[in-house]
């Protein structure tokens, strides 16, 4: 599932998010790069234990929490620590795939990468290029979001950022691991419960209802691991 997660965060909290990442002391993007993509990754990012990032992360990690519409699409398990880039003077990602699992720094715990995320703090207009282009059955989906919002999309997919050829693109990206590995179930649960939470606003809470909450909890409780 692609999917768009709008206003994850306000303009004033990507404003402040900017300017910690503006203040903030950069390293090269290939320190958290596995072997095929460090031949691809051409950016700068955030060191993982650096005061910024983890601050930043912090912020990320319960704007996600509140965010119905994320949980109910990605149902996490665990969340990898947010991380933070930037992309300039041409800089670009070329097509790789993401690490099956991926060790939080510092610690035993292993995320396997169900999900991986983008979330912007540029605007499309502060850049030229920067797109996430993600390729899945039906073509290459080019992802360019406002500031704020943030992409969901299926680790196992083929993803590039095209080159920025003017001014800054700057975002953070991570992973989860889902309680719902499959790509599949997964869509179908989140099929599931949109189409009954739009229900519940249109009918009272019928016994029909009750009952389709009912199926959602009992596939949930079948695909679920935790
Ligand atoms: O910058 C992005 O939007 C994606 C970064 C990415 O694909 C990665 O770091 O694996
Ligand atoms: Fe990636």
């Amino acid at each position: 599932m692609l999917l768009k997660i709008p206003q994850l965060l306000t303009k004033a909290q990507v404003a402040s998010c900017k300017q910690v990442l503006l203040d903030a002391d950069w390293a090269d993007g290939n320190i958290t790069a596995g072997y095929q993509s460090a031949q691809a990754k051409h950016n700068l990012q955030l060191p993982e234990n650096s005061p910024a990032a983890r601050q930043l992360g912090d912020l990320v990690l319960q704007a996600l929490a509140q965010n119905k519409l994320f949980m109910s699409a990605a149902l996490p398990l665990k969340i990898f620590p947010p991380l933070f880039n930037c992309y300039q003077g041409g800089q670009s990602f070329g097509v790789h795939v993401d690490n099956a699992i991926r060790q939080v720094p510092g610690t035993p715990v292993k995320v396997r990468t169900d999900l991986s995320m983008t979330l912007f703090f540029s605007e499309p207009e502060e850049y030229e290029g920067g797109e996430l282009v993600i390729e899945d059955t039906y073509g290459a989906h080019s992802v360019k979001l406002a500031a704020g919002d943030m992409v969901l999309y299926p680790s196992t997919s083929l993803h590039k950022v095209t080159p920025v050829t003017r001014g800054r693109r700057l975002a953070s990206f991570f992973w989860l691991q889902s309680m719902v590995a499959s790509d599949e179930k997964r869509s179908l649960l989140f099929d599931m419960d949109m189409a009954i939470q739009s229900l519940r606003q249109q009918l009272a809470d019928s016994r029909e209802i009750v009952q389709l909450t009912g199926v959602y909890h009992n596939l949930l409780r079948q695909w679920a691991q935790t």
